[in-house]
């Protein structure tokens, strides 16, 4: 599903050079999880931006269910945001004009596959059915990061990139919101590559890789 080989990134800094992944491999296969942790400013949210075509890389290859994410042109990698992957970020980036009906509509709709049985299934088992009226800044923390996650399911993704998609929320909120998404991504059979600094989080997901000094190795000891 999704392949990522000996992926480098540099940044320029003022200091120089920034060597920030140095070879970089991964593979995820569909409906399976894989947890991605690693110390700060270690490249995980970097890696992430490369899978989903938000940034390009220096050299290596990323194929997401073969189709090559390197070397697409700027057009090619947005129709892949829009139609290949579902993005959670931490900081939601709901759209605050839109109620949460329409936020949850609003990726399906961009990629040409609105579903309105689909995103209802989504509202009722995310607990946002009472709440399809309300506006973003109506919604507590929680409540708004379970509409970025229904609005990146909504598209049917066949990859969810997930970058600490709990990291705002109390323990509870965070692992419930976790097991719906656990949840959806088996059902839907779509793969989840999720960045944590819980190694708690981490432990309940398929497979855990970690980004050290540019590369992944084994996990760290717990
Ligand atoms: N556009 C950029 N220009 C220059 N340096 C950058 C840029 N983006 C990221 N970096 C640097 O690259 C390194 C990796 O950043 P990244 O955000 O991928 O780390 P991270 O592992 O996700 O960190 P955190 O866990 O703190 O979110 C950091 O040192 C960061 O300062």
């Amino acid at each position: 599903m999704l392949e990522i080989r000996d992926i480098a990134k540099t940044y320029p800094t003022a200091q120089g050079p920034l060597a920030v992944l140095r070879g970089v491999s991964l593979d995820l296969a569909g409906g399976t999880s894989l947890a991605l942790t690693g110390e700060s400013g270690s490249g995980k949210s970097t890696l992430l931006h490369l899978a989903a075509g938000l940034e390009k890389a220096d050299s290596g290859h990323i194929a997401i269910d073969g189709a090559p994410v390197t070397g697409l042109d700027d057009a090619g990698r947005a129709r892949l945001r829009r139609e290949t992957v579902g993005i959670v970020f931490q900081q939601f980036n709901l759209i605050p004009s839109l109620d949460v009906g329409r936020n949850l509509a609003f990726q399906a709709r961009l990629a040409g596959r609105a579903d309105p049985d689909w995103q209802a299934v989504l509202a009722e088992r995310l607990g946002l059915a009472p709440l399809l009226a309300r506006y973003p800044e109506q919604l507590s923390g929680g409540q708004q990061q379970r509409v970025a996650i229904g609005r990146a399911l909504a598209a049917r993704p066949r990859l969810i990139l997930a970058d600490e998609p709990t990291g705002n929320l109390d323990e509870a909120t965070g692992d419930a919101v976790l097991d719906l998404l656990l949840a959806l991504v088996a059902e839907s059979g779509a793969a989840l590559l999720m960045v944590t600094h819980s190694a708690r989080l981490a432990a309940r997901l398929d497979a855990r890789a970690h980004l050290h000094a540019g590369r992944i190795g084994a996990e760290p000891v717990a």
